[in-house]
């Protein structure tokens, strides 16, 4: 016998019956499904970090101290407290994201936690919701459902697939559950602050994790969405999932959407129960609670120390977490309606089986090529950036060759042709240092919240990466090769051209790659400020403005590691290297009719474009190298 749920149909917006599985329904916390996920506790938990920016003389600060809970399966937990009480510590302890200066005890079900296990069955949707903003809401869904649900495909579920192959059904549901399908078409990036919120539930929805965590999931919400935000909680709750999340302030309306109160002060447990018993908790320690006062802000103007310090008797009083005698024979809080919710979010989709043997929910191939469509719809959709781009580069390639126009062939102009190319070095490295710099910072969180939630390797993300905007790059250096080649004259060789070409498009890869590295580690506005730094130096020792010969010899070497020294070189040499023909000259007299006379005054190299491309070429992948690992690291801490 089986169930039905409506879901709309994707195609014909009207109302179509899906068959959901029977486990579906019975889903709940007394439930046999929900007894086959588990409830969160630890016990003496305590985290410290270090302090002080001096590594001799670094102090330690405790940020919990020894704290004790448990957040039963099928319940809304809410870890409360005053600000700086450690509500996002003991968070980032449970999901596993802070791991080092960790004592004490996780475990699930009275389980020594397995952290692998555990990170396929839970999610952490932080407080930025760091979205795709160029991907409408099904998109988002399609691509997350194929990056989590590729490995566990069942013939029924091949059934409606789509142009990446993920089927649609699973995505349908989801966005129903969530009330989204009206919004299905929008871009997540002109989403309303709690549509955006949804969406990021959602998109951690498709594999169904049993444990799901929230950092402030109200906060920046108004009242009506932050009721509403709440409510959804309480659906995946009721839904058979065990439901954590951080609160600032939950109002009095609120409280009968949580189901345990969790609430922290100086790092210590101050209160562990239902929001009923809070009153009668507070009384039994002498603190009463003012008629028509909300007790959460009673209980943390208690703990905020704003009513006198008890936070020790609050702690002794509830055993720093380990007293669960509150938590039983909830009372309702009189919050004006019934905010119970009358729908169940089923946690049951075929797709909660955790039992699979990957880290991922899809082979590497199939990350690579999920993630390389969605890039590629990403530059489609950015086409302002595409576009200015590539004009940009003709309009500066055009202006040049007006400006320098036929000088190429006349060594009465050699040393404006040298300028030129110096120019279009520098130029080229310099807008590929930017477009980087400016647009890699934003995508930093939502690859560390992908990532972090089992979407894909950082592998598959890195070659991605590495490769997607590739064509874009190599087609604006094309357009301005060919404008500045024709238009100044220079020899109309095929291998001159492509050595030429070949030399700059390897020079703006490898500067690209220097902006991914700078704004993995910085933001926007600092990587704009420093991150020409990384390359300016190198331009002085590139032999333009000083050549390696008249440099002090102490200096000679930074020469021989400059990149610019090598593409000025390689450029040189592709253009009046491999013996060039003497030169016309349109006066009297002019010095540098001989190519080779004209590259040793400089003091750059005849026939080294192989050195010179091969130092480029290792350069790059160095820095790729340098790349992967910084990436690697600041994923591991960056949320
Ligand atoms: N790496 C760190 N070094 C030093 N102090 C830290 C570090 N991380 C957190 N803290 C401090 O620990 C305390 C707890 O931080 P946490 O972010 O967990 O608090 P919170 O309760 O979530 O605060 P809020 O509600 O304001 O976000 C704060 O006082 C914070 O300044």
């Amino acid at each position: 016998m089986s169930k039905v749920t409506k879901v709309l149909s994707p195609n014909k917006g009207k109302q179509q019956d899906l068959p959901l599985k029977r486990t579906v329904q019975k889903r709940g916390p007394t439930s046999d499904a929900a007894n086959r996920f588990s409830d969160i506790s630890f016990s003496d938990l305590s985290y410290s970090v270090k302090t002080g920016l001096n590594p001799l003389n670094r102090g330690t600060k405790q940020l919990l101290n020894s704290i004790n809970g448990e957040f039963k399966n099928g319940q809304v937990t809410a870890i409360i407290g005053p600000s700086g009480a450690g509500k996002t510590s003991l968070l980032n302890i449970l999901t596993g994201f802070t791991t080092e200066g960790v004592d004490g005890k996780v475990l699930i079900d009275g389980k020594d936690k397995n952290d692998t296990l555990f990170a396929k069955q839970s999610c952490y949707i932080m407080q930025d919701n760091h979205l795709q903003p160029l991907l409408t809401v099904q998109e988002s869904m399609t691509f997350a459902a194929t990056l989590k649900l590729g490995r566990r495909s069942s013939p029924k579920r091949k059934i409606r697939k789509n142009s990446i192959g993920c089927e649609t059904f699973f995505v349908d549901s989801v966005l129903d559950s969530m009330n989204l399908i009206s919004h299905r078409h929008t871009l997540a990036g002109t989403l309303s602050g709690g549509e955006r919120k949804k969406l990021s539930i959602a998109l951690e929805l498709i594999n169904n994790p049993p444990f799901m965590f929230f950092d402030e999931p109200t906060s920046g919400l108004d009242s009506t969405s932050a009721k509403q935000c709440l409510s959804i909680l309480k659906q995946l709750a009721s839904g058979g999932r065990t439901i954590i999340c951080t609160l600032h302030q939950p109002s009095a309306s609120h409280l009968n959407l949580i189901d345990n109160l969790y609430c922290l002060a100086n790092g210590e447990c101050v209160y562990q129960g239902s929001p009923g018993n809070l009153i009668p908790f507070l009384s039994s320690i002498g603190f009463e609670c003012p008629t028509y006062h909300n007790p959460v802000d009673f209980l943390i103007e208690l703990a905020s120390g704003a009513l006198g310090y008890h936070v020790d008797a609050l702690v002794k009083h509830i055993s720093n977490g380990k007293n669960q005698e509150w938590k039983k024979d909830k009372e309702t809080i009189p919050s004006g309606s019934n905010d119970t919710p009358q729908s169940v979010i089923p946690l049951e989709f075929d797709n909660a089986d955790f039992s699979y043997q990957h880290t991922y929910g899809c082979s590497v191939l199939t990350q690579f090529r999920v993630l390389l469509w969605r890039d590629i719809i990403k530059i489609y959709r950015d086409s302002f950036l595409t576009n200015t781009r590539l004009t940009l580069h003709f309009l500066v390639a055009l202006l040049l060759g007006i400006f320098y126009y036929g000088i190429g062939q006349d060594a009465a102009h050699t040393l404006d042709n040298f300028s030129l190319l110096f120019f279009s070095v520098l130029f080229l490295m310099f807008t590929s240092l930017q477009s980087k710099l400016i647009t890699f910072p934003e995508e930093m969180p939502i690859v560390s919240r992908e990532h972090f939630n089992g979407w894909y390797s950082l592998e598959a993300y890195f070659i991605t990466n590495s490769i997607s905007d590739a064509p874009i790059q190599i087609l604006s250096v094309l357009i301005y090769s060919i404008t500045v080649f024709v238009m100044s004259s220079q020899p109309l060789e095929l291998y001159r051209f492509l050595l030429f070409f070949t030399m700059l498009s390897t020079v703006t890869l490898l500067t690209q790659a220097v902006g991914v590295l700078v704004g993995i580690l910085l933001d926007v506005k600092n990587g704009v400020i420093f991150g020409p730094l990384t390359c300016l130096p190198w331009v002085i020792f590139s032999g333009f403005f000083l050549r390696a010969k008249d440099a002090p010899s102490y200096f000679s070497w930074l020469f021989e590691i400059s990149f610019m020294k090598y593409a000025l070189e390689g450029v040189m040499s592709a253009i009046y290297g491999y013996n060039r023909p003497v030169l016309d000259c349109s006066e009297m007299y002019c010095h540098f009719r001989m190519p080779k006379k004209l590259l040793h005054d400089l003091g750059l190299k005849d026939g080294h474009y192989l050195r010179d491309y091969s130092f480029i070429l290792a350069l790059f992948l160095g820095v790729k190298f340098a790349t992967y690992f910084v990436l690697r690291f600041q994923t591991s801490r960056k949320l």
